[in-house]
């Protein structure tokens, strides 16, 4: 069994970022998931190309974790083909591929007082502490500084994770899953429970690395339209298990599609590159 090529850049010429050309990093052909006898995902179809950044929305339960599990090899599909950086899921050693993929866990089980610097850099290890029989590399702790520079955390650098605000752990954690060039960088609601400012400047730092890195593609989980980059290309909409609409995201994150999703009446609009949902029919006080 080969070692899929955690970096591109290295395996000769390739067709441009972004392209539906390209051979896809992630692809879902008729995918299922049944747990207890019931449908989590039914018929998931699903290619996702190199500089795409996607957009995985729907209500509570609808199944967006489910997925975003299978497209990290972290479960298996009960019917259907998940092929991950070339792989199918059920023919490959899951933890061999997890290495190459950047999952950014919301739920990061680290409990000792490690500096954001230090969390970056378990990153080159695919561990949560740090392995004290190695040292990093040279090379890992230029990329790990060119990370927290990226993210934005630099004057937070040598400040230990058990003091650090929710946006400051979410900024580090995306910078430790980029540590090994992973080609896909899968984010579960890296925005759930931030204020305002560290929001935008999760976004602004999300739109910065997707613009250094074009290779780059990612699938990120939200229920709010509001926590979507500008530097997001595609959606897939998720309704109780089932695709309501996936593609280039003007074409599916419509009033009509959006309300179908989430089964009540939703404007949305975009500004700026940025998206935002209301009600449509609102009642007024008197009513
Ligand atoms: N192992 C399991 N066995 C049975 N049902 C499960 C299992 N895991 C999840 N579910 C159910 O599957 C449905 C989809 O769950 P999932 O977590 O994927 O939804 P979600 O879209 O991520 O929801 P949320 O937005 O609330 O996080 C939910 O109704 C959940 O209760």
């Amino acid at each position: 069994m080969s070692t899929p090529d955690p970096h591109p850049s290295s395996s000769g010429p390739r067709p441009p970022a972004g392209q539906a050309g390209a051979e896809p990093l992630l692809r879902t052909r008729g995918v299922d998931v049944v747990r207890d006898g019931r449908h989590l995902l039914r018929g998931i179809d699903l290619a996702i190309h190199p500089g795409e950044h996607w957009a995985l929305l729907g209500p509570n339960g609808a199944g967006k974790s489910t997925l975003l599990a299978l497209l990290g090899a972290v479960s298996h599909p009960t019917r259907g083909e998940v092929d991950v950086l070339g792989r199918r899921l059920g023919r490959v050693d899951v933890r061999e591929l997890r290495a190459h993929l950047g999952h950014v866990n919301p739920r990061h089980p680290l409990h000792s007082p490690l500096t954001v610097r230090e969390v970056v850099l378990t990153g080159a290890t695919s561990t949560i502490e740090p392995d004290l029989y190695r040292k990093p590399s040279p090379e890992e702790a230029e990329r790990a500084e060119r990370l927290i520079d990226t993210l934005g955390i630099t004057a937070a650098a040598e400040s230990r994770w058990t003091t650090l605000s929710q946006g400051e752990r979410g900024r580090t954690l995306i910078a430790r899953a980029l540590m090994p060039s992973p080609r896909l960088l899968l984010l579960d609601e890296p925005a759930t429970g931030l204020d305002l400012t560290a929001r935008e400047v999760l976004l602004d730092s999300l739109d910065l690395l997707r613009h250094q890195h074009p290779e780059l593609a990612s699938v990120l989980v939200t229920h709010h339209l509001e926590e979507l980059p500008e530097s997001t290309t595609h959606a897939l909409l998720l309704r109780g298990g089932e695709t309501v609409a996936a593609g280039p995201v003007d074409e599916v994150m419509t009033t009509e599609l959006v309300s179908a999703t989430f089964e009540h009446p939703i404007r949305i609009t975009r500004h700026e590159g940025r998206w935002t949902a209301r009600a449509a029919a609102r009642r007024t006080p008197r009513d």
